[in-house]
């Protein structure tokens, strides 16, 4: 074949892939030219939070108590302004106007840069709450040697910090990019948190490969979760039209102290007592008295 012809082909697909009855709707919001979130940035923006939250292990390594404030300086100013534009693109996207998108005009850059400012007023906190969930994993781990070991190595951490950045960001009433971002998490630790479940202090989740926590789950204070656990939902109800009935609680809930071990499965808006044990490789879909120990039934001869 010559290259004429090749030339040929790949016209005609270039043609057909950017005929728009083949991409709108489906493939991009009806708003020509506006920009959608970047998971390239948003990527960046993790490092930058993770740098902020644990100078030192994330971003540059050299940092010391003489040149912290320059560091966090820069990384916050740098966040600010990443943060203000993927937020935006958020807004934008998440209001269902057809064709130009005039909302993203000046005044909602300037709701976006107030939002991320305000997400960045709240970084302290969490890094506080971080902390208890650092101490947990080490305490609740005796592979641990270290806090250091902890928040360089353990995939809890990471997905457990993408998780409370994303849930702020929910809280302030951000779309989409709370999403995206604890599912960033997921694909690097296999941790699959949803940006809405409610989750207490001094959480920890150990070896946590094929843990979910679904969007209505609601976990109290010293839980500790191993690898495999799901926290889910039964079938759901279905509206006239046969959709999904959105919003409704079906995900447990787990009060103060509890433990779960491996490959539980918990299904349900149940609730699980307070200091209540559940066993591994177990299906649960009834509430769980206070101080419960439930395990699987062992064979009897
Ligand atoms: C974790 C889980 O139950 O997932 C099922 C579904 N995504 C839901 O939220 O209901």
């Amino acid at each position: 074949m010559s290259p004429l012809n090749f030339t040929h082909i790949l016209t005609q697909a270039v043609d057909e892939l950017s005929e728009s009855e083949s991409y709108k709707g489906l493939f991009h919001q009806h708003k020509d030219g506006e920009p959608l979130p970047s998971a390239k940035v948003l990527y960046e923006i993790i490092e930058l939070s993770r740098s902020i939250l644990f100078p030192g292990y994330y971003g540059n390594s050299t940092i010391n108590s003489r040149t912290i404030n320059y560091h966090i300086g820069v990384n916050v100013e740098k966040l600010f302004d990443l943060l203000t534009e993927q937020i935006l693109a958020g807004l934008c996207f998440s209001t269902s106007i057809e064709g130009k998108c005039n909302v993203c005009s000046d005044s909602k850059r300037e709701e976006a840069a107030r939002l991320a400012a305000k997400f960045i007023s709240k970084l302290p906190t969490m890094r506080k709450i971080l902390a208890t969930d650092v101490e947990a994993a080490y305490n609740g781990d005796p592979a641990a040697e270290s806090y250091g070991e902890v928040i360089f190595c353990y995939p809890a951490i990471k997905a457990i910090s993408n998780y409370r950045i994303a849930h702020e960001l929910l809280e302030l009433g951000v779309p989409l990019i709370p999403r995206i971002i604890t599912e960033m998490a997921h694909s690097e630790t296999g941790i699959d948190i949803h940006p809405a479940a409610k989750i207490g202090s001094y959480f920890t989740i150990d070896h946590g490969t094929g843990v979910v926590i679904g969007a209505t789950s609601i976990i109290g204070n010293n839980v500790k979760l191993y690898q495999g656990v799901t926290l889910g939902a039964k079938s759901f109800p279905l509206d006239a039209d046969g959709k999904p009935i959105k919003g409704i609680p079906r995900h447990p809930i787990l009060e103060d102290n509890v433990i779960v071990y491996s490959n539980a499965t918990i299904l349900g808006r149940i609730t699980i007592g307070h200091d209540a044990t559940v066993g591994g490789n177990i299906w649960v879909t009834e509430n769980v008295p206070a101080g419960a120990r439930i395990v699987q039934t062992k064979a009897k001869k």
